[in-house]
């Protein structure tokens, strides 16, 4: 059904849809997907689902000249921990990848994969069956006490990784990068945000190292500047983008409650903007907005407004992709809008609106979401939500 609370904006004629150019990619309007976990990936091995990801991806890309970020993909196996998502790290999955990627182009529309390395939000019994690390920062700071309980009834510990491990992990996300352009991707976003294992490594709160890793604003910024390094070494500057959460609090982080958080990540984003002005300017910043300070919560619910991510704008002066609760706030993404280096991040709705640029285009109506099948394995809550014209067709103007 239609969302009845929300009354349509048509921004058609606002810069949502002034192209421009992102990397390699000619884009036509400034809306993209966000990257959004669905858990349909078949098990055993992190595969793409093959019956319905092409059909997903293939909806959501009709618009020509859309900037697409898939779901985040693991690196690797142990950079992995649940069975239904997706990785990028063997032939099968990359197969089903490459159906994925050449769809998209199929519609004229570009695809960035997003690299995931889980740390301790991995589930601690995967880890275990597969005889896998549980990787962390530093050894058992544990996320909550539910996971806490969980690997005590595995029977593994949490650990803070070393400086090898490290070193390799580094050379798998070079090995994923990599794998992601021979598949057709136009580009790879390093997933740095919302808990997951280089935001354990950012947040002193699950940082305690004593190395040249941890116990600085410096160190602990070090080893998601190194990923981006070696991975801009790797494919090059225009095809590496990166998403950063200053405010997240999911996954027991600190958010804006650590008043000395914002400097970290002022930090890092400065150094992205040293490496642009000697010539490696990433494709895009990817900004998860305080208005939503856990992904799993609904729309305002614990939305942070003490602080705002404008210092951004102070340091970075390449393309900033900002996402969080936008599509039933036209006029947010208006004034967003007004920076003209800046696209907008849609992810809930984008779920729910397969059509969703043309629905923006023309401030038509949005259908809901159902959030009970956002990681359920079936096609229902994944590609059986109608478009506009389908909708009206199956009388939801009518309701
Ligand atoms: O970042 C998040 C929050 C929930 C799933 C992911 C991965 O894209």
């Amino acid at each position: 059904p239609f969302n009845k609370d929300f009354k349509p904006v048509a921004l058609g004629d606002t810069n949502l849809f002034k192209p421009i150019t992102v990397g390699n990619c000619k884009l036509k309007n400034r809306v993209v997907l966000a990257p959004l976990t669905r858990m349909r990936a078949e098990h055993p091995g992190n595969v793409p689902n093959k019956k319905w990801a092409v059909e997903y991806y293939d909806q959501r890309s009709k618009t020509p000249g859309t900037l697409l970020i898939t779901e985040a993909v693991f690196i690797s196996a142990q950079a992995g921990g649940y069975d239904n998502a997706p990785g990028i790290w063997s032939e099968e999955q990359m197969a089903e990848w490459k159906k994925i990627f050449a769809k998209i182009h199929e519609n004229g529309s570009f695809v960035w994969p997003q690299l995931w390395n889980l740390g301790r939000q991995a589930f601690p019994e995967c880890m275990k069956r597969d005889g896998l690390r549980y990787d962390s920062a530093s050894d058992n700071i544990w996320m909550d006490d539910e996971v806490k309980e969980k690997a005590k009834n595995a029977g593994i510990e949490q650990h803070g990784i070393t400086e090898d491990e490290i070193k390799q992990y580094i050379k798998d996300y070079v090995q994923a990068a990599k794998n992601c352009i021979e598949c057709g991707a136009d580009g790879i976003q390093i997933h740095s945000a919302n808990s997951y294992l280089l935001n354990q490594f950012l947040d002193p709160v699950s940082n305690k190292r004593t190395d040249k890793y941890g116990g600085s604003i410096e160190n602990r910024a070090r080893f998601t500047l190194e990923v981006v390094d070696a991975i801009v070494d790797a494919i090059g500057a225009e095809r590496t983008a990166i998403r950063l959460s200053p405010y997240n609090t999911f996954g027991g982080m600190s958010g804006g409650y650590d008043p000395t958080l914002l400097a970290q990540y002022a930090y890092v984003i400065g150094e992205l903007e040293k490496r642009a002005i000697n010539g490696k300017r990433l494709a895009f910043l990817d900004i998860f907005e305080p208005r939503v300070s856990n992904p799993f919560v609904d729309e305002g619910v614990g939305a942070y407004d003490q602080g705002t991510t404008e210092f951004v704008f102070s340091i970075w002066k390449g393309i900033v992709v900002r996402t969080g609760n936008l599509a039933l706030h036209p006029e947010v993404a208006k004034e967003y809008l007004k920076n003209k280096n800046t696209l907008l991040g849609y992810g809930r709705y984008y779920i729910s609106n397969p059509d969703l640029v043309e629905r923006l285009r023309k401030g038509l109506p949005l259908s809901s979401y159902d959030r009970p099948s956002f990681y359920a394995m079936s096609d229902k809550g994944y590609t059986d939500y109608p478009t506009y014209e389908e909708a009206v067709k199956l009388g939801w103007d009518k309701e």
